[in-house]
């Protein structure tokens, strides 16, 4: 049965990056989407934005939605302090596969926690099954149609507290205008736009951060 491209993004890094250092993976997984297979990791250039938001809130509890390869999870955990902790949601059991393989390669698995199932499953179970009290940050990465209902669901699982970050991808590519509608006219958050360009593409796109205030 011939690999898929996550299986070959993953031997990539594997036979090129150096074991235990985040930014080698990282920087590996780029030059192989840029350069031969393209794949919907947030990237180098979005990924910037990412860094930047993460250092500025320095989270104790992050969650991500859409762990995907785990490009993200990696470049966040590599920023979180000690004590510090990284949850990442994945539906597709191959890509979950992937991404565990990969962050634990990088050597960040100590600060990231990988839960299998849909978005809509696990977040109620955040509380109970993994003593989760509320979130400092929300990294919406997953599916454009899961984005606003799932930002809903963080809130009706008391989930996020005042000052809790979100930070969602792709709002211009795809897009998520439904999420966009909800959250820019929904008094409880302040939103900004950071406009910015689709993964390893000369294409715009954009990631809007949003503050809950309680
Ligand atoms: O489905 C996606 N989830 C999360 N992030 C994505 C992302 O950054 C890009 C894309 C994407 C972009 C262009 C295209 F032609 C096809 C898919 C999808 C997702
Ligand atoms: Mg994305």
């Amino acid at each position: 049965m011939n690999q898929s491209k996550e299986r070959r993004i993953l031997n990539f890094v594997l036979q090129n990056a150096v074991r235990g250092d985040p930014c080698s993976v990282m920087e590996t997984i780029d030059k192989y989407c840029s350069e031969k297979e393209w794949a919907m990791n947030v990237g180098d250039v979005k990924g910037v934005i990412l860094d930047k938001t993460v250092e500025e809130i320095n989270p104790k509890v992050a969650l991500e939605l859409g762990t995907y390869c785990g490009y993200s999870a990696v470049r966040i955990a590599r920023l979180l302090k000690a004590g510090a902790c990284l949850l990442t949601v994945e539906f597709n059991p191959e890509f979950a596969a992937i991404a565990k393989q990969m962050i634990e390669f990088a050597g960040v698995q100590d600060k990231v926690k990988l839960l299998e199932g849909p978005s809509e499953v696990i977040i109620p179970q955040l509380k109970k099954k993994y003593e989760v009290d509320t979130l400092d940050f929300v990294f919406v990465d997953h599916w454009k149609d899961r984005y606003a209902p799932d930002t809903i669901l963080l809130q009706e699982c008391s989930l996020l507290r005042k000052g809790s970050v979100l930070l969602a991808d792709n709002i211009i590519f795809p897009g998520a205008p439904e999420f966009v509608k909800y959250i820019r006219n929904n008094p409880r958050f302040q939103c900004s736009t950071y406009p910015s360009y689709l993964e390893y593409m000369k294409v715009q796109d954009a990631m809007e951060k949003a503050v809950f205030l309680g």
